[in-house]
């Protein structure tokens, strides 16, 4: 047991960006996309994974007049949050196809006028979207004012819905959909020569109408409904999509609003490693019960890998300049060194190999509980580094079940005098009761996983889990 108290050197470790602590993620289900083909049923979100209870879907309403960028900026939008699954709802599509008679007189027609859109359908539609249904969305053709009687595009459940067009402020029963509203403010004269452009090229009028419909329309509408609504926005965003700054603002923000799990919010110090379609595959992988022992050694080293250097992105840090090659100075950072790695064996041994990986010569003690009965645990070995209450403490176990074997862990080490806010639990997969247990009773312990599971069944075994994560890892199962 003392060969694994390595003398310390002083740590060095590669951590996360601190930014990123705040982009933790949740259990939620990636998959791909909402289709957008008509008539064509796209692929169905992944069943019977790890998902919490679902979580409603996460509304932006993106507003703005005709032009100012409103289809550019969700697209911006859509592709920063690539690891979620996102869909774009046009207030377009709700446009109400014209009669015979108002297409004769189509140049007399009021497209920019409230009423030009069915708002009880999108309404529906927006609704099902947000319980979770998949919904058809009428296909608006700009060319002949009509929408297309035989097809449609299915729209699927998704972590964010962005609902985009000149009026969706304006209705309070739409506004309040969402979570977010953002408005889109471009001057009426970049705005108008791009219609200009557009509506020539894409929609098949020609300059005067275009100038026409916007002196007479379009302009009017603009001041009377669409300004007016401004006022309901979060953010507004000058220049469109050329304003990079405010776009990646916004996704780090709904990143950070997804990433929040329930329990995140109820308990500010449990983060989730941020979810991507590689995490989800690992946790796919090691959760299969026919996986070989190599694989499963593998797939978990790199999870555990990331949990380490979340981990450590979330200690503390103190500035420090150094001067380059170049004789330039640096402003950069300096870890923070007074720390240690402390392991509830066996599974929690699994963890040391990433832990040393990230930092040098780091010592790192033990602690073993063996289980007596049901409801007991009876710590019986621990070592520890001597100094161990003058460092930050990273605690391992890969699975937080009931949070018992954690919560005697923790009590040592408080016993030892480590303060509360100086011990961080890593771990795997957690589960919801064990975050209870460990957070009412230590809320300073910090808990950083990839994963929260469903719960625990009545054998008090995490599900949907992993299995015995020791015997797994060490092949003994
Ligand atoms: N930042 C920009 N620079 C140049 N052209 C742009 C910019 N943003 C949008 N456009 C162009 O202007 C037109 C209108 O943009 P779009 O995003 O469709 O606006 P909206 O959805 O608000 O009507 C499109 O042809 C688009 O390519
Ligand atoms: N048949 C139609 C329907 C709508 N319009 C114009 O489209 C504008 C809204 O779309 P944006 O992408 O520009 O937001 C709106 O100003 C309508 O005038 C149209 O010309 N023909
Ligand atoms: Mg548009």
């Amino acid at each position: 047991m003392e060969d694994v108290l390595d003398s310390a050197v002083g740590a060095h470790f590669s951590g996360l960006r601190r930014d990123l602590r705040r982009l933790s993620s949740s259990s939620s289900l990636p998959s791909s996309p909402s289709s957008a083909t008509c008539n064509d049923a796209s692929a169905a979100a992944p069943s019977g994974l790890a998902s919490p209870a679902p979580r409603q879907p996460f509304v932006i309403g993106v507003c703005g007049g005709t032009a100012s960028g409103k289809t550019t900026v969700c697209d911006m939008i859509i592709q920063q949050l690539h690891d979620h699954r996102v869909v774009l709802v046009n207030q377009d599509s709700f446009y109400r196809g014209l009669t015979e008679e108002e297409s004769e007189h189509v140049e007399e027609y009021n497209f920019d006028h409230p009423d030009a859109f069915d708002t009880d359908q999108l309404l529906e539609c927006m609704g099902k979207l947000k319980s979770g249904q998949s919904v058809n969305i009428p296909i608006y053709d700009f060319k002949n004012h009509r929408r297309c009687s035989e097809s449609f595009r299915k729209v699927n459940v998704s972590d964010v819905i962005i609902l985009e067009g000149i009026l969706v402020f304006h209705d309070q029963r739409v506004r309040d959909l969402m979570d977010m509203k953002i408005f889109v403010d471009t001057d009426a004269d970049i705005r108008l020569a791009r219609r200009i452009r557009r509506d020539t090229v894409e929609r098949g009028r020609d300059v005067l109408s275009v100038l026409e419909q916007y002196g007479r329309f379009v302009k009017p509408a603009f001041d009377d409904f669409i300004l007016p609504s401004k006022k309901y926005a979060d953010v507004i965003i000058p220049r469109g999509g050329d304003n990079h700054v405010a776009i990646d603002l916004i996704a780090q923000h709904i990143c950070t609003k997804l990433g929040q799990h329930d329990l995140c919010k109820l308990y500010p110090n449990v983060c989730v490693v941020q979810t991507t379609f590689q995490i989800r595959g690992m946790h796919t992988l090691i959760r299969d019960r026919e996986i070989t022992t190599p694989d499963f050694v593998f797939y978990s080293d790199r999870l555990i890998r990331l949990v380490v250097e979340h981990g450590l992105g979330n200690l503390p840090f103190t500035e420090k300049q150094v001067v380059t090659p170049t004789g330039s100075v640096y402003s950069g950072v300096d870890f923070c060194k007074k720390l240690c790695g402390v392991s509830i064996v066996r599974s929690g041994e699994s963890m040391e190999n990433a832990l040393r990986a990230c930092c040098k010569g780091i010592k790192i003690g033990k602690i073993l509980i063996h289980r007596v009965g049901d409801d007991g645990q009876q710590l019986i070995y621990n070592k520890l580094p001597s100094d161990i209450a003058e460092r930050h403490v990273l605690l391992m176990d890969p699975v937080l079940g009931t949070g018992n074997s954690a919560n005697q862990a923790i009590q040592l080490l408080r016993s030892t005098g480590v303060p509360e806010d100086h011990i961080m639990f890593l771990n795997l997969i957690s589960a919801p009761e064990g975050i209870h247990c460990v957070c009412k009773r230590f809320p300073g312990v910090k808990i950083v996983t990839s994963e929260i599971d469903a719960g625990l069944n009545e054998e008090y075994r995490v599900v949907p889990g992993l299995g015995e994560y020791g015997d797994r890892y060490f092949g003994t199962d």
